[in-house]
């Protein structure tokens, strides 16, 4: 039987970048995932937020700044450590970096919420992979703060980055987290207010 569009939406789940594989999106899947960031609600329509699209050309740079960011903080690095964070920059099929770039004094949408615009437009890429049969998952850590990195991205200091998604198909059967019960997430407030 087919997914319906809410059991889809109710079964994503992230799938770690060492199972992911080729093939990744094709074009046409690339711009259904970024266009569907663009369909996150928008306050005002900022949009306070944008991607870079990391080409295959620019992943083996990327894999050595990942590698030397690394060693900033560890000086001695194991090759499967050097290997792992090669990876996160070779492995994804579609990479993206995903930046927010809040206005900082707009006089009606505060910066929390133009945030809570950029990570529903992050969502609704993690939702459009999936849709498409695809895993995916965001990725941040130090790296999002390495002035290399970001420099190499073209990531302003007063810009967040917010995270690497990494896109593309299940090679390896992903680890399910467990979801909080409803209960823990959710309260009711069902009496008059006054
Ligand atoms: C902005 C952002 C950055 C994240 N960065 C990391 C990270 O650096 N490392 C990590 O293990 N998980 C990170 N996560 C969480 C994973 O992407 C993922 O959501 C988590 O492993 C739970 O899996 P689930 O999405 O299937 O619930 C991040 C999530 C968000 C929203």
């Amino acid at each position: 039987m087919t997914d319906t569009p809410i059991d889809l939406l109710l079964s994503r789940h992230s799938v770690a970048v060492r199972r992911l594989g080729g093939p990744g999106p094709d074009q046409q899947q690339t711009d259904q995932i970024l266009c569907a960031a663009l369909t996150a609600p928008d306050h005002a329509a900022l949009r306070p937020w944008r991607v870079v699209v990391i080409g295959r050309d620019a992943r083996s740079d990327l894999a050595d700044l990942f590698i030397a960011a690394k060693r900033k903080r560890q000086a001695e690095l194991t090759d499967a450590e050097a290997g792992r964070e090669r990876d996160k920059a070779l492995r994804p099929p579609l990479l993206v970096a995903m930046v927010a770039r809040p206005q900082r004094l707009h006089a009606t949408v505060t910066e929390a919420e133009q945030l809570a615009c950029a990570g529903a437009a992050m969502q609704n890429m993690l939702l459009a992979a999936h849709f498409l049969g695809f895993g995916a998952i965001i990725l941040s850590g130090a790296r999002c703060e390495d002035t290399e990195i970001r420099s190499a991205l073209g990531i302003a200091p007063d810009e967040h980055f917010l995270g690497f998604i990494s896109v593309g198909s299940i090679v390896d059967a992903p680890l399910k987290g467990r979801r909080p019960a409803l209960a823990e997430m959710a309260t009711h407030l069902d009496r008059t207010m006054r």
